[in-house]
């Protein structure tokens, strides 16, 4: 994991003394947020459904010399995320952040999406975070202030087989906004950060077929390649950090500058002639112009 963009952009100790909370801490974007955190001094808390991811990273955030917890809790579940909370408080004293980054899909047309399986997301990606947001602001930062940064995706506009986790990231971006206004007077802030195309460990999951199609759709991203967990936590720690002590309500795109999932449409034909079922590429509405046909 590299720390380069760490080390010189961000100052040394500089959430020292502080307490964060990164929900999906054990993989992934999660857990490389929380190194980082830790690297700049603050205590973490990990959250997670699988203990021996967790444990994992807490080996190794303890091994670098941190100080870190592990908490066993769905996000879904409320009297969990109540105990979670709670029992943060009980072995940090304190919650100066919370990281919503817990979350995930998989891929499906909207019409062959079960209830099960819409409410699965849903609930992962805006519920869960909804319910682990309030009970930190009651709980804690209500009192005391603090800083939220909320992990979206950037495919809320409209990306094929998405249907469920981009209503959801859309929701969680509508959920940021107000609870910064509601919460601004406590002295909380709450941004949301959208990754685009991500090599995390949690990416390298999915199937290699739909890991081709995602290689399809990066053509329409201007970086021309896929972003790295470290360059999503930069953000993260940017806006849980006082530099970003003026900013709430907002979101930063991670994303390479992708324009908008609609822009695959734009694909040249040579490319939609390729398997593309799942995202349904092949026939593009008459209503929209393709350049290059
Ligand atoms: C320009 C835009 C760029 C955007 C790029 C976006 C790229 C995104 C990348 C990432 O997000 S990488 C991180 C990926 N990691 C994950 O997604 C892992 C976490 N995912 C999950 O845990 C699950 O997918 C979940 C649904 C979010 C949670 O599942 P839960 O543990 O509740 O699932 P189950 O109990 O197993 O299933 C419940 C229900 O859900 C349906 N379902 C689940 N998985 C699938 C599947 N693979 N295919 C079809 N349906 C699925 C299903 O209805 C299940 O019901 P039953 O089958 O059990 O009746
Ligand atoms: N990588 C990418 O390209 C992109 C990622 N994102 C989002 O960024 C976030 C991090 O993803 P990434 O690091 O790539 O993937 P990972 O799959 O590695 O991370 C997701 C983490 O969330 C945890 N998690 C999932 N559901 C729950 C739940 N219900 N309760 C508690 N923990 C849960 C998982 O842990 P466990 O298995 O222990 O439950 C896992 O550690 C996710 O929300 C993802 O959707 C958004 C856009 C793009």
């Amino acid at each position: 994991m590299s720390q380069s963009v760490y080390k010189s952009v961000f100052r040394p100790g500089l959430f020292a003394g502080q307490t964060v909370i990164v929900t999906g801490g054990g993989s992934g974007i999660g857990r490389c947020t929380a190194h980082e955190l830790s690297n700049l001094g603050a205590s973490v808390a990990l959250v997670g459904r699988k203990i021996e991811k967790l444990q994992a990273v807490q080996a190794e955030i303890e091994a670098a010399g941190g100080k870190v917890s592990i908490h066993v809790c769905d996000i879904r579940d409320e009297p969990g995320v109540k105990a979670l909370v709670a029992d943060v408080i009980a072995q940090h004293g304190r919650i100066d952040g919370l990281v919503n980054n817990a979350g995930g899909q998989y891929p499906q047309p909207v019409k062959d999406i079960s209830l099960k399986g819409w409410e699965a997301v849903v609930r992962s990606n805006l519920t869960g975070g909804f319910l682990v947001s309030r009970e930190v602001y009651t709980q804690w930062m209500e009192a005391h202030g603090g800083s939220i940064v909320n992990i979206i995706a950037d495919m809320w506009m409209g990306m094929p087989t998405m249907g469920h986790s981009g209503a959801a990231r859309a929701g969680m971006l509508s959920f940021t906004e107000t609870a910064a206004c509601e919460w601004g007077e406590s002295g909380v802030r709450v941004n949301a950060v959208a990754p685009g195309f991500v090599a995390s460990s949690g990416f390298d999951t999915y199937e290699p077929e739909m890991q081709a199609k995602f290689s399809i759709l990066m053509k329409s991203v201007p970086l021309q390649r896929y972003g790295t967990e470290a360059e999503v936590s930069a953000a993260i720690v940017f806006l849980l950090s006082e530099a970003a002590a003026y900013i709430t309500g907002s979101f930063i795109r991670v994303d390479g500058g992708v324009p908008n999932a609609r822009q695959t449409w734009k694909l040249k034909p040579t490319d939609r002639s390729k398997p593309f079922n799942g995202f349904a590429l092949a026939k593009p509405p008459k209503c929209l112009s393709v350049k290059d046909e």
